[in-house]
């Protein structure tokens, strides 16, 4: 879609992006195309599977959210494409949201770069007319909270798993365009109340919140996603999608014009020494916890 290209490139990523439509792919190409990724494009239902393929937790590094948002922005131009569901392969996590070894003492440039790529993963799905659904078969912190949130539909499994931004608890400010989506999504109370504690969800109060619109049992998570999305897909796309736009381009427009600034004040607060003691210290009781 011209739209979302024309962001992305406003962003500065994506570079590597073709400017044609590339029209007529095939199901292979789909399926062979990325590292972290397995992209599956039906075209009979027009229902593209993106799963998510980065063990073992799918943290979210560079190269993957750059894939993702890649994916995302073919599927949109691919006519034969009229829905995404986001899921994942590795079982009872959907994503673990931003990996942490690749943020640790990382370098300015190389920060950038990931900052800029996380920008993008977030405005491409976010923006995109194409129906987009989140199957959340596990946990879903911070980015992987993000990720969900940029869909316009999301199906979390019951279990013991969390799912929300937990960035203040972990002495970091928030940035604009993740609190905007957080209360477009859950409303202005609940998003002053849930960001600024930092609060993780269990699934059946993330329900209650909005934060995700049904709850059920694992097994049923992708087949209600499925279920949602052949309903959806129905709707003339063309009214469907400039009504989408329409919602979101304000949201679109306003990261687009204020990405350099937030890339200037994430980097700013990221590599502080305080912040990267943070995640160093999380990163440690992450190795001890798994060595237990
Ligand atoms: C601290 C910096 C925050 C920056 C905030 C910036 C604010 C701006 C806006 C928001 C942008 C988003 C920020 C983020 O996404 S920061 C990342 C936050 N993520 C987390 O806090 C989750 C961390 N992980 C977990 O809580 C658990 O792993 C999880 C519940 C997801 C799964 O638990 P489980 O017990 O099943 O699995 P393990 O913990 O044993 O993990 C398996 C292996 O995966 C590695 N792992 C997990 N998470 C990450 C990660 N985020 N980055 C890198 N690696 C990760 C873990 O170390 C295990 O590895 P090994 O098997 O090799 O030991």
């Amino acid at each position: 879609m011209a739209c979302i290209q024309k962001t992305l490139r406003g962003l500065g990523v994506l570079r590597q992006l073709p400017r044609e439509s590339t029209v007529n792919q095939t199901y292979c190409r789909y399926a062979s195309s990325y590292k972290y990724l397995q992209v599956d494009l039906d075209k009979k239902t027009k229902v593209a599977h993106l799963t998510l393929a980065r063990k073992p937790a799918n943290s979210l590094n560079c190269d993957m959210m750059k894939e993702i948002a890649m994916a995302t922005n073919e599927l949109d131009q691919d006519r034969d494409c009229k829905g995404i569901i986001i899921n994942s392969c590795v079982p009872n996590i959907f994503s673990a949201g931003l990996d942490l070894t690749e943020l640790y003492q990382a370098k300015e440039l190389f920060f950038q770069d990931f900052w800029r790529s996380l920008q993008a993963m977030f405005s491409t799905i976010y923006g995109t007319k194409v129906v987009t659904m989140a199957a959340i078969e596990g946990h879903a912190p911070a980015a992987g909270c993000i990720i969900a949130l940029a869909t316009d539909y999301r199906v979390m499994s019951e279990g013991k798993f969390n799912i929300g931004l937990n960035e203040s608890m972990l002495g970091i400010p928030m940035n604009f365009w993740v609190k905007d989506a957080f209360i477009a999504t859950c409303g202005q109370r609940e998003g002053e109340r849930a960001l600024q504690l930092g609060q993780m969800f269990i699934p059946s109060t993330a329900l209650q919140i909005g934060l995700v619109d049904e709850v059920v049992p694992q097994e049923l998570t992708l087949p209600t996603v499925q279920k949602h999305m052949k309903q959806w897909v129905k709707v003339p796309g063309g009214a469907r999608g400039l009504t989408k736009s329409l919602i979101r381009q304000q949201a679109m427009d306003n990261l687009k014009a204020k990405a350099d600034e937030d890339l200037l004040i994430m980097t700013r607060h990221m590599l502080s020494q305080p912040i990267q003691n943070t995640i160093g210290a999380y990163l440690e009781n992450m190795t001890k916890k798994s060595k237990r």
